[in-house]
């Protein structure tokens, strides 16, 4: 049976922190010309957990990477707190798949890493990455390196970092995605934790319709060829999000015919 699914889409997002206009990108890699964004235009509020949902190649990494500063759009208008982007900022916390730290410094200095470049003092660097350490759980790994510690923990450390000059905005390119089931599980939670307490805005790209369900506030759905939003969808699941909720099913199915996925993940 197929029953009719109600959905609602977001309309009212408060105060807007990210606004994009008919925001294209075309990479010509001197092999061709590829269209990864067509025209997306988006509002999101502060505050907001957003996930951003679509099949390889829609242009969820480049819409994240236009966020962070990385890539310079094509056309359109992209700003951030009502500020165009000239590129990286410590405004914008960025977290990627890969852990991304830096090898040869410990937990406590990669945390601290952002803060150093900002110039400040060493008591408050020292204060605030023991203070996130300890957010994320991982209070006594301050001075071992990433070579030391599990991949879960080496995420939790890429999260306490990019928390550290506290961003208005933090982007997540699919953070958990090659984590065990478990971590993943418990890494969410404590994302949403994270989210509840500091209320930093939160743009998170993932393959997975249940972790998107289990974190965001909304859903942007996007398809390629080239890449356009096509749905936006307020996730009206209350929290602690329970995964064998009907409505949570409901969405989860809705989602999946919107990406085109046959069957469940
Ligand atoms: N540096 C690049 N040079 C040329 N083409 C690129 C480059 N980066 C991305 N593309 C192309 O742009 C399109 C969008 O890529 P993008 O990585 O943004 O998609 P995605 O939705 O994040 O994909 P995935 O889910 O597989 O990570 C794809 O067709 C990709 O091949």
């Amino acid at each position: 049976m197929n029953a009719r699914v109600e959905i609602s889409s977001q309309t009212d997002v408060g105060e807007p922190l990210i606004t994009c206009i008919e925001l294209g990108h075309v990479y010509d890699s001197g092999r061709g010309r590829t269209t990864a964004l067509g025209s997306v235009s988006l509002t999101i509020g502060r505050g907001e957990f957003v996930c951003v949902l679509g099949p390889s190649g829609c242009g969820k990494t480049t819409l994240l990477n236009i966020l962070a500063g990385f890539v310079l759009p094509a056309k359109g208008v992209v700003r951030v707190g009502g500020h165009a982007i000239n590129g990286p900022s410590s405004e914008r916390g960025v977290v990627f798949q890969d852990y991304s730290l830096f090898p040869w410094l410990t937990a406590r200095a990669n945390v601290e890493f952002g803060l150093r470049m900002a110039g400040r003092a060493a008591r408050e660097r020292v204060k605030i990455a023991h203070d996130l350490l300890g957010l994320v759980d991982l209070p006594d790994v301050g001075e071992k390196y990433p070579f030391e510690l599990s991949g879960g923990m080496k995420q939790r450390v890429a999260i306490a970092r990019a928390l550290a000059t506290r961003p208005s905005l933090l982007l997540m390119d699919e953070p958990f995605a090659a984590l065990d089931a478990m971590t993943r599980g418990s890494l969410q939670a404590k994302l949403v934790e994270i989210h509840r307490q500091e209320q930093p805005t939160i743009l998170f790209v993932t393959h997975n319709i249940a972790e998107a369900l289990v974190l965001a506030s909304r859903l942007i759905v996007m398809s390629p060829n080239p890449g356009r939003i096509v749905e936006d969808i307020s996730v009206d699941l209350p929290r602690p999000r329970r995964r064998t909720a009907p409505r949570f099913n409901e969405l989860y199915e809705h989602v999946s015919r919107a990406i085109g996925l046959e069957t469940a993940e």
